[in-house]
């Protein structure tokens, strides 16, 4: 058994709290639940109380002694980070690519040259589980160190079933050693393989009939998801991806309208996806429909601004009613950053989000966005004990002071398990 920790006087303790169920939208993404001089007590791995210092000081001053102080006076305090798109799962890496890019090559070309997913497609299907374990590892501290306690990761680096079924089995395997909670997506339509081009066809066929019953009866993932994109998968052959995974059990996501547009706000809103991801080029009716649906958009902006694009228009999502997380997207061609602090900064910058709504958008939404708002994604008694201390004094500071990982220390499941030195 170990400790309880009582974290007590912070600045402001941002508990993301609110009566209302379900992804937050509109107004209720800048309601942030602030307790000024807050205090959370933490035991058995989950949250058993929330208050202001004074509140739990009047409750548990019999049990005090026995407590671990820890005192966040001058600091921020919020849920740990959510990152529900991830890519987190692969060998090799792309810098050759990035040079390329900034040397004119379209991200695009890369890919129908046989570059960009392809490369590390054949990296992947190359690397040992041992070396993806081991590579995949260093990828999740970089997240913890950034305040980061829950990642959704994807596979879809190998698109034939042995290398599908690695990379998620390697997910599951870090889900029992790694503090980070995983949440695994099958993402077999990432690419077609070089050995299906010109039978694009066949190769959803393998992706329907072979790959989605192993991978649903082993149980490997929660979530389905498709690049429905011009030159990849097209809308009628993401329905039937998507349609398929859903009669397994698997929740519909969808890579949409990232590079052009092509009608996936509309298609992830039509097959009731419980996420859009990128929109960069989503039109104004498929935003409309996905604030109808209730379908989450899942905005990159890090990726945006890797491949020197336009970011989605989250204001314009926000003002529709649509509910937004915000994710990094990790992944080694579009986004290699683990930084969910850059993306709400970024989210701010470049998608004229508000400091509340950023935060709002990498917390508990972006735990609405993979299925645990639950446990995760806010401060609320019962709650896993996912905690981080920030070294700001409010949480406009922490989107201010932008490009600087402010993190102090991360608390998961009630135990520290990281603190920034100093
Ligand atoms: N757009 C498709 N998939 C990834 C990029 C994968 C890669 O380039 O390796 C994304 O979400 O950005
Ligand atoms: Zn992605």
């Amino acid at each position: 058994m170990t400790m309880p920790v009582w974290i007590k006087h912070a600045a402001q303790l941002a508990t993301l709290a609110s009566e209302n169920e379900g992804p937050r939208t509109k107004a209720d993404m800048s309601d942030l639940g602030i307790i000024e001089n807050g205090s959370v007590w933490l035991e058995d791995g989950v949250i058993k109380a929330v208050g202001t210092t004074k509140e739990l000081e009047q409750r548990f001053s019999a049990r005090a002694k026995v407590a671990e102080m820890i005192d966040a006076s001058g600091l921020l305090v919020t849920p740990g980070l959510v990152d529900p798109h991830t890519h987190v799962v692969y060998g090799g890496s792309r810098e050759k690519e990035f040079e390329m890019r900034l040397e004119g090559t379209s991200y695009m070309e890369i890919m129908n040259a046989g570059g960009g997913i392809h490369a590390t497609n054949r990296m992947t299907r190359e690397a040992t589980e041992e070396e993806l374990i081991e590579q995949t590892t260093r990828r999740l501290n970089s997240f913890l160190s950034h305040g980061v306690t829950t990642v959704e990761g994807k596979s879809g680096y190998g698109m034939d079933l042995e290398t599908e079924l690695k990379q998620l089995r390697v997910m599951k395997k870090l889900q029992q050693t790694h503090p980070i909670d995983l949440v695994p997506t099958f993402m077999g339509a990432h690419a077609v393989p070089p050995e299906y081009k010109g039978r694009e066809d066949k190769f959803v066929d393998l992706l329907i009939e072979e790959m989605l019953p192993v991978v649903a009866g082993e149980k490997l993932a929660e979530f389905n998801d498709v690049f429905c994109e011009k030159g990849v998968f097209t809308p009628e052959q993401s329905k039937r991806i998507l349609e398929a995974g859903k009669h397994y059990g698997l929740i519909p996501k969808i890579h949409a309208d990232e590079i052009e547009p092509y009608g996936g706000a509309e298609l992830a809103a039509e097959i009731g996806a419980i996420s859009a991801e990128h929109l960069l080029k989503a039109s104004e009716e498929g935003v409309r429909a996905m604030a109808k649906s209730g379908t989450i958009a899942c905005l990159l902006p890090a990726t945006a601004l890797f491949l020197r694009e336009k970011a989605a228009n989250g204001r314009f999502m926000i003002d529709e009613g649509v509910a937004v997380a915000i994710s990094t997207d990790a992944n080694p061609g579009s986004s290699p950053t683990t930084s969910m602090p850059l993306v709400m900064n970024l989210a701010c910058i470049l998608m004229r989000m508000t400091p509340a709504e950023a935060l709002t958008a990498a917390t508990y939404n972006a735990a609405c966005a993979i299925n645990r708002q639950e446990c995760v994604g806010s401060l609320e008694v019962g709650k896993q004990a996912d905690v981080v201390l920030w070294d700001v004094k409010n949480y406009q500071e922490l989107q201010y002071l932008f490009g600087v990982n402010h993190m102090k220390s991360v608390w998961k499941n009630g135990v520290q398990v990281v603190r920034a030195d100093g």
